[in-house]
C-alpha cells in the first residue's frame, strides 16, 4: 500500500451532508467512483448489491417521499419538521444509495452477501475521499421504511446498505475519538487459548 493510502485512511473521517456543497462528482468522475466500489470482494460472484444514484432535482423528490411517509405516521408534524424530512438529500450534492440484494443461496451465505455490499460502501467512501471529495454513510429512519423503499425503486428483498452522501467540504469537523487497539484486539495463542 502506497503511503498516499496509509494517509488517506489515517485522516479520513465523515463529513455531515450539511456542511457538503458543491461541487459533486462530474459524471465521469461518478462513473469511475461506481466503478471502483463495485471492485470489492465478492463469494461466488453473485454481485448482491447495486447502486442508486441520486442528483439534483430527484434528490428533491425523494425527499417529497420521505416526508410523506413520515407525515402520515406523524399527523401532527408541522411544517419544520416536514422541511427537514424533505431536506433530507439535498444537503450534499450527490447521494449514492447502496442497495443490498443479498438472496438466499445453496452455498454462499447471505451473511456473506451483506457484508460484501458493506464492503461496496467503504469502497465508495475511500474512492470519493482519494479523489478530495467529503462523504458521509449513513442510513437514518427512511432506510427500514418498506413505503419509502418501495418508491425509490426498492424490490421486496432488497435493503438499503447505506446512502453515502458526497460533496465538497464546507467545513472540516474535528476527528472522533477511534478505539484503542487493547481494547479490541487480542491474541490466539499456541496454546489454544
Ligand atoms: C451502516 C451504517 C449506517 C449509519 N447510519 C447512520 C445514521 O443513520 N445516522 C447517523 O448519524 N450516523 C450513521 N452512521 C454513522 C456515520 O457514518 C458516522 O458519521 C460515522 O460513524 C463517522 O465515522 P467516520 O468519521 O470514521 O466516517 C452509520 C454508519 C454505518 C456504517
Amino acid at each position: 500500500m502506497s503511503n498516499e493510502t496509509i494517509a488517506l485512511l489515517s485522516a479520513r473521517r465523515s463529513v455531515a451532508a450539511r456542511q457538503m456543497q458543491a461541487p459533486a462528482p462530474s459524471d465521469e468522475e461518478l462513473n469511475t467512483l461506481l466503478t471502483l466500489a463495485a471492485r470489492v470482494p465478492d463469494h461466488g460472484k453473485l454481485v448482491p448489491w447495486r447502486f442508486i444514484v441520486f442528483s439534483g432535482e430527484a434528490r428533491v423528490k425523494a425527499g417529497e417521499i420521505i416526508a410523506a411517509a413520515f407525515a402520515a405516521d406523524n399527523p401532527e408534524a408541522d411544517e419544520k419538521r416536514l422541511a427537514a424530512e424533505r431536506e433530507r438529500l439535498t444537503g450534499a450534492p450527490l447521494v449514492v444509495a447502496v442497495v443490498s440484494r443479498a438472496t438466499p443461496h445453496p452455498k454462499i451465505p447471505e451473511w456473506e452477501q451483506v457484508l460484501s455490499a458493506g464492503a461496496v460502501c467503504m469502497n465508495l467512501v475511500v474512492a470519493a475521499n482519494a479523489m478530495g471529495f467529503a462523504t458521509s454513510w449513513i442510513t437514518e429512519w427512511y432506510a427500514y421504511d418498506r413505503r419509502v423503499l418501495e418508491a425509490l425503486g426498492l424490490a421486496a428483498n432488497e435493503r438499503i446498505a447505506g446512502f453515502v452522501h458526497i460533496g465538497t467540504a464546507s467545513e472540516t469537523p474535528p476527528d472522533r475519538p477511534r478505539p484503542e487497539l487493547s481494547a479490541i484486539v487480542t491474541r490466539f495463542d499456541e496454546q489454544g487459548r
